[in-house]
Order: structure tokens, then C-alpha cells, then sequence
């Protein structure tokens, strides 16, 4: 009998982050604005305050608070308008006490002033002179200089995987060039002599390839660069060819099928004559994604994963490993979980972690319930009809209706 001497997850995750500790990606600075779905590699320290001036949240005058104490609508204060700002200039005027000045919003504060009475509680009461019926405190309708940002301080996290508002935060403090992680190369074969293209009819006996594809847009969704695409027969040679070819190019090289004990199931036998630290897995105590072999090669520094062929088994061991290590490497935060209800048991895989694609439902309480999407791993439409995935212990009795697990959201 020959049986996989399998790792649990942790243990495997472990071999990877060891053996591909030298990994981490080189850093390339990229206009900020092409920034999105990039990770900075660096801490981002403002230059400038922001905003750089006291800035009017609304139109109206600009006071001295102490100046509208006790007022009301039927107590008004009478106050002199010395002036108006205009927008994208700085105020020239101080305000004294008993003064205003006009302030759009977003203009800026004269000197003097520390609030913002709204125009709606004013009245024109002369040519140069208001009634105001508002009493304002110290910092009423005003941003302060450096209360969204100081200058000198962080305000992005070296790890942080861009998303708009970051971009936003980064135009705000006049930061045009940042440095961000250099994505990962990588390769994507699928092996197997029964592989059909998308196009035209298909033989009796052939499928559709689906992992280069889901594979290589799993790729580009963690912001990796796909440098080649190959489909291959069960050819130990051309399989062998293909892999050796393409480390040079490639920090990753997934290869898909003959994963497994079968007699073409080459895969492993294959990367650990092309690497040198060889094959440190093969076999995951989960499910599904039980066949999957990692190896290192140090000289070209080449991470090779062998997927399981079953496309719902490639794609969630690309998240569970590849996806996983790159974040690591590049200080990022897992992704965010949500709490959900399992709606019905599941056994557990016996010694094995389940990784559970569920749908999400909003429960009558406001609660999500969880709906296990059950199904073989050859079934591509479990992950589409999964809003995401919880992973049980490898000791777990499996789930319980009832039960509140954490879901990762695809
Ligand atoms: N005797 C055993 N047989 C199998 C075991 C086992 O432990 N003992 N494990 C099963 C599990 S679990 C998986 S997963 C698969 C892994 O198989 P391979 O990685 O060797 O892949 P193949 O045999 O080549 O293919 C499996 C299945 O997936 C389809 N496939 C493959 N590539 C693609 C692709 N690019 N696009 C779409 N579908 C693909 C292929 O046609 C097969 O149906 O092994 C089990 N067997
Ligand atoms: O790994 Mo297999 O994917 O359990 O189907």
C-alpha cells in the first residue's frame, strides 16, 4: 500500500514559511495612484499636516466661541464682518473679539478665530455688521490643521493591501510615489490527457480545463503577475520540461493534476528532481485538497505546489497555501472573517480539517446563517454558489447545526 504521509495544515504551512522564508518580494515604488490591490512594503509617514490650515465644515462666519456664549435665537450677539475668505487662498484677515469674517466651507480660518457660525443662524443686520443666534464651541463646523493626518505621523501600515480609500489618503497628503511589493511570477500548468478547451464540442471522455483558468484569476485577484499559461498531456517528459522551463521565470510554479498514487500521477516524482531542497509535502490532512505536494527550489528560489486536478480542491489549496504564504511574506492581515450559524450538521472528515464552503443567508434575527454547500470537489459550482469557507480543526467531530463558526469571505 502506498498512503501519503500527510501534514496537518499548521505543520505544512510551517515547511513552506520556512523553506521560502527567502521569498519575500522585492520592492518597486508605483505612482500612487495605480496603487490598488498593491501591498505597501513600507510604513507611510505624512510629510505635510492635513489638513495643512484650519478648514470651515460649512458656509458661514468665522467667530471667536467666547464671542457667541449665552446667545440664542432670541438673544442674539451683534458681531462686525471684517471680510471674506476665498477658497484656495489663505485668510488675511485676524479676527478681534466682536469680529467675523466670511468662510465658505472648506476655506480657511483667519488667525483669531476657532469656529464657524452657519449662515442659517445669521442675519445681515448692516452693511458691515451680523446678528448671530448660535452659540458655537471651540472647534464648532471647523477641521483643525493635522486632524485628519499630522505631519510626521503614520497613517498607512507597511503590509496594507490597497484599497480606494487609501488611494484617497494618499492624494490628501501629497504622497505621489509609494513603495509597494513586487508581485509574484507565477506559472500555471494543467496536466491531463483529457483536458478540452473552453471553445467547441468536447469528446466523450474529455472536461473542460477549468484550473488554468480559476488558477490563474486566483492569481491575479492577490495581485501576482500570471508570466505563463500551459496545458499539458500526462506527459512525464513534457510535464518535466515544461516545469524546469518555467522556474527561471517564475516565483511560483503551480501545476495542477497528477497529484495523486495514480500511474501518471508524476507530479511529486517530477519536482523533487527539479528542486533542491526536494518535496517537503505530500499530503494535507484536509479536505479537500488531501494530494497537494510543495517543494522548494533554493537555486532559482521557486516555490512548486502540486494541486489536487479537482478544480473546487485547486482553488481553495491555492488560498489555503499560495495566497496564504505571499500575505505573510508581505505583513498582511488575513482576510476578514465573518460569524455565521451553520443551518445543519456536517460530519467531520475523520482526522482530516474540512474546509466548508457555505452560503450566507441573513437569518430573522439579523444573524447570517451559514448553509453548507456540500458537494464532491469535482463540482465547480460549490464555490460558486459559496459566498465563502470555515475551516474545522483536523480534530473537530465536524459541525453542528446551531454551531457559530468564523467564515472567510470569498
Ligand atoms: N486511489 C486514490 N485515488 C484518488 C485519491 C486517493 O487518495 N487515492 N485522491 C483523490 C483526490 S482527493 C483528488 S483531489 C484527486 C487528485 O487527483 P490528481 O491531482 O492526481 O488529478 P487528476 O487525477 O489528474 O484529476 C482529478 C480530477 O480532476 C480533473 N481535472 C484535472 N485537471 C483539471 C483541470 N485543469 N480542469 C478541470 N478538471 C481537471 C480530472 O479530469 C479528474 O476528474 O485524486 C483522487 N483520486
Ligand atoms: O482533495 Mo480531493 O480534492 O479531496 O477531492
Amino acid at each position: 500500500m502506498r498512503l501519503l504521509n500527510v501534514d496537518t495544515i499548521d505543520e505544512a504551512r510551517g515547511k513552506l514559511l520556512e523553506n521560502a522564508a527567502g521569498k519575500i518580494p522585492g520592492v518597486e515604488y508605483i505612482d500612487f495612484s495605480k496603487g490598488r490591490n498593491r501591498v505597501l512594503a513600507e510604513d507611510i509617514t505624512a510629510a505635510e499636516n492635513v489638513p495643512g490650515f484650519n478648514k470651515s465644515t460649512v458656509d458661514g462666519y468665522a467667530v471667536r466661541a467666547k464671542d457667541t456664549q449665552g446667545v440664542s435665537e432670541s438673544i442674539p450677539v451683534f458681531l462686525d464682518v471684517v471680510g471674506e475668505v476665498s477658497m484656495g487662498e489663505a485668510a488675511a484677515k485676524i479676527i478681534f473679539p466682536g469680529q467675523a469674517c466670511y468662510v465658505p466651507t472648506g476655506g480657511m480660518l483667519p488667525e483669531g478665530a476657532d469656529s464657524v457660525v452657519m449662515i442659517e443662524h445669521t442675519e445681515k443686520f448692516d452693511e458691515n455688521s451680523i446678528a448671530v443666534y448660535d452659540s458655537v464651541s471651540v472647534g464648532r463646523n471647523v477641521i483643525s490643521a493635522g486632524e485628519d493626518i499630522g505631519m510626521g505621523t503614520v497613517f498607512l501600515r507597511k503590509g496594507t493591501l490597497m484599497r480606494p480609500q487609501d488611494t484617497g489618503v494618499l492624494a490628501s497628503a501629497g504622497v505621489s510615489q509609494i513603495p509597494v511589493f513586487k508581485p509574484w511570477k507565477v506559472t500555471v500548468i494543467s496536466t491531463g490527457d483529457e483536458l478540452a478547451g473552453a471553445d467547441g464540442a468536447i469528446k466523450p471522455g474529455q472536461t473542460r480545463d477549468i484550473n488554468t483558468h480559476s488558477l490563474s484569476a486566483a492569481a491575479e485577484k492577490n495581485g501576482f503577475v500570471v508570466a505563463e499559461k500551459l496545458v499539458l498531456k500526462d506527459d512525464r517528459d513534457a510535464i518535466k520540461n515544461a516545469i524546469s522551463k518555467t522556474m527561471d521565470v517564475s516565483d511560483v510554479v503551480i501545476v495542477s493534476g497528477g497529484s495523486s498514487q495514480g500511474d501518471k500521477d508524476y507530479t511529486a516524482d517530477i519536482m523533487d528532481e527539479l528542486s533542491d531542497v526536494g518535496v517537503f509535502t505530500h499530503g494535507i490532512a484536509v479536505k479537500p485538497g488531501k494530494p497537494t505536494i510543495l517543494a522548494y527550489d533554493g537555486k532559482s528560489g521557486t516555490i512548486l505546489a502540486g494541486l489536487p486536478g479537482h478544480p473546487v480542491a485547486a482553488l481553495l489549496i491555492f488560498e489555503l497555501f499560495i495566497a496564504w504564504l505571499y500575505r505573510q511574506l508581505t505583513c498582511q492581515k488575513e482576510p476578514k472573517k465573518t460569524i455565521a450559524r451553520i443551518t445543519e450538521n456536517v460530519p467531520s472528515a475523520g482526522g482530516k480539517a474540512t474546509c466548508m464552503p457555505l452560503e450566507l443567508k441573513e437569518g430573522s434575527d439579523g444573524v447570517y446563517d451559514a448553509i453548507p454547500v456540500l458537494g464532491k470537489s469535482g463540482l465547480m459550482t460549490v464555490l460558486t454558489r459559496a459566498d465563502g469557507y470555515t475551516l474545522t480543526d483536523t480534530n473537530s467531530e465536524g459541525l453542528k447545526q446551531g454551531e457559530f463558526v468564523e467564515v472567510t469571505l470569498f
